[in-house]
């Protein structure tokens, strides 16, 4: 009878019946404790994973743990399968990613450059690095040299666009297995072929391949390693700020997006080797998901950046619901409920939200009132006020107060743009000039704790969890709290026993965010530092 038919697991190992699974991924069985070992040794290593990767038509590959993961566990670690520079950037050395400083010519500024393809580099030593090798040689055989004439240094140059494809096509010869697996990546390259920058491409990228180069590749191949390229690559910057480039993991691209995702990444070392981990407990059969997208950006902003530059349309669960979790990040105060002629000061403000959030164009309409506005009035808005938020100074507070305190009839305390402005706040208070803890006083000490506590409320709704956002914000904080009960303490508005209670508050939260950031070594010395001021004056306090 078929229902008794039931699979007997086997060993990896000997193929007899088995019944102890690898702890690791739960998938494959084993007979004895030597088999797993001997197992492990021979090959399971490198396919011990706690997810596998499944397809569906809405949402293409995708990554499912296959077990419980835990907070903070490790996902995944992988080496870029291809590094290189994005489709236009700054000059930046095209082997180890630094952006680049001018020096001065006879009162113009140029670059040092390989000798031989005259591509800007760091100097010497990169330009006979392993990574540049290849695309330089084939560069100088054909007598081309890089003529890109630099006029500024922030301009950014499109003609940087050849070198990443360059890397993956010259691929096919010497890594033949990596050439494909990256070829068997999603391009979206129907989509892409509409657009300008891919009719631009045709032209630079294609003619740069075929006749300046000389690779025998067809212009659909081509142009589809730069779509793939477009579609999956990660951002890459070092710790330091100093490095960018763009790499690909093929293993990591098969994470999709989610606007309310459950992992993060980091980039370890010289060769930016890719550690994913889970920032909340992820279940068994969930998908696993990152953010393409800034998490602090409205849906209208989230949606179109996707469709953009990954050619979908998001439709997960925060983008669904009109208020943001709650948060009403996108939206604005209605103008007839609120504005300086309503009679509305005492109940809670009314919101515009969209009618329908999934589709662009929709109306946007008052939760209370019948009043609403086109969606286009929605964007300019938005826009004109962002590129308000942009221009204004930041080296100091002044001109972000001023910005929130001028437009509260409009923009409610968690609207994107007002939390882009305090988020600002929040670091300009306690580490600026003239701001430091020292010299904050105690009204200002308190507005950064406040924006803090805010922050960290407003992120635990949009992106859970063990965040690189949440450990800054809790290390912010913590700082705070330790100087505001010192004053208080010295001040004798605190008594010793609220003192130790606060002191425990900060290390409490010190402590969460070493958990978060000790996978990063270059934390590590800056974090021990910390704790070891907290500790003294815990001591301090207990002396007393
Ligand atoms: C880096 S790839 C992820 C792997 C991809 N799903 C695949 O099949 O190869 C990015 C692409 O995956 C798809 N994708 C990612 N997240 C998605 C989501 N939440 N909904 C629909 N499609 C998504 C989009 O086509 C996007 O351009």
């Amino acid at each position: 009878m078929e229902y008794l038919k039931r699979e007997i697991p086997t060993c990896e190992v000997c193929q007899q019946p088995a019944n102890q699974t690898c702890g690791g991924c739960k998938q494959v069985y084993y007979c004895s404790k030597s088999h797993q070992k001997q197992g492990w040794k021979e090959g399971h290593k490198s396919k011990c994973y706690s997810f596998k990767i499944q397809f569906s038509p809405a949402l293409g590959k995708h990554m499912i743990a296959t077990r419980d993961i835990k907070q903070g566990e490790i996902i995944l670690k992988e080496k870029p399968a291809v590094v290189g520079p994005g489709m236009s950037c700054t000059a930046h050395c095209l082997a180890c990613g630094k952006k680049l400083t001018p020096i001065e010519i006879e009162e113009k500024f140029d670059y040092y450059k390989c000798p031989q393809c005259n591509w800007p580099m760091c100097g010497p030593e990169c330009d006979k690095s392993e990574v540049h090798k290849n695309e330089c040689r084939i560069m100088a055989d054909r007598g081309y040299k890089c003529s890109i004439k630099y006029e500024n240094a922030d301009k950014n140059e499109a003609a940087y666009c050849v070198i990443t494809p360059l890397r993956i096509l010259l691929m096919k010869d010497y890594n033949p297995k990596q050439f494909e697996s990256i070829l068997n990546l999603e391009s979206h390259l129907e989509d892409r072929k509409q657009t300008q920058l891919y009719t631009l491409l045709k032209t630079n990228l294609v003619t740069f391949i075929k006749n300046v180069i000389g690779l025998p590749f067809k212009d659909e191949t081509i142009l589809q390693v730069a779509s793939i390229f477009d579609t999956n690559s990660f951002d890459v910057r070092s710790p330091d700020g100093t490095k960018r480039c763009r790499a690909i993991y093929v293993m990591a691209s098969m994470m999709n997006h989610n606007c309310k995702p459950n992992t993060r990444h980091i980039f370890l070392g010289e060769d930016h080797n890719l550690v994913l981990l889970a920032t909340v407990p992820i279940a068994k059969g969930e998908l696993i998901t990152a953010t393409y997208t800034q998490s602090l950006w409205g849906t209208l902003d989230r949606r179109k950046h996707l469709k953009q530059n990954k050619c979908f349309d998001c439709e997960c669960e925060r983008c669904r619901d009109p208020t943001e979790f709650g948060t009403y990040l996108g939206n604005i105060y209605c103008s007839m409920c609120n504005g300086p002629f309503s009679n509305n000061g005492l109940s809670k403000r009314a919101m515009l939200i969209s009618t329908n959030t999934l589709e662009e164009t929709a109306p946007w309409k008052c939760e209370k009132c019948d009043h609403y506005i086109q969606s286009r009035q929605m964007f300019w808005g938005n826009n004109a006020l962002k590129q308000e938020l942009n221009g204004l100074n930041k080296t100091g507070p002044q001109e972000l107060e001023e910005f929130i305190e001028k437009y509260n009839l409009t923009l409610h305390p968690t609207n994107h743009l007002v939390i882009q402005a305090k988020l600002g706040l929040a670091q300009i208070y306690g580490n600026y000039k003239g701001y430091t803890l020292t010299e904050l006083p105690d009204n200002l000490l308190k507005r950064k704790i406040d924006l803090c506590d805010e922050l960290l409320e407003l992120a635990e709704k949009l992106e859970p969890g063990w965040t690189r956002f949440r450990a800054t914000i809790l290390l912010e904080l913590q700082a705070a709290l330790s100087m505001q009960t010192k004053r208080e303490y010295e001040d004798q508005k605190l008594t010793k026993e609220g003192a130790q209670d606060q002191l425990m508050r900060s290390m409490a939260l010190l402590q969460e965010a070493v958990n978060i950031l000790s996978i990063e070594p270059h934390m590590t010395e800056i974090l021990e530092a910390k704790v070891k001021e907290l500790s003294s004056q815990m001591d301090a306090a207990n002396s007393i």
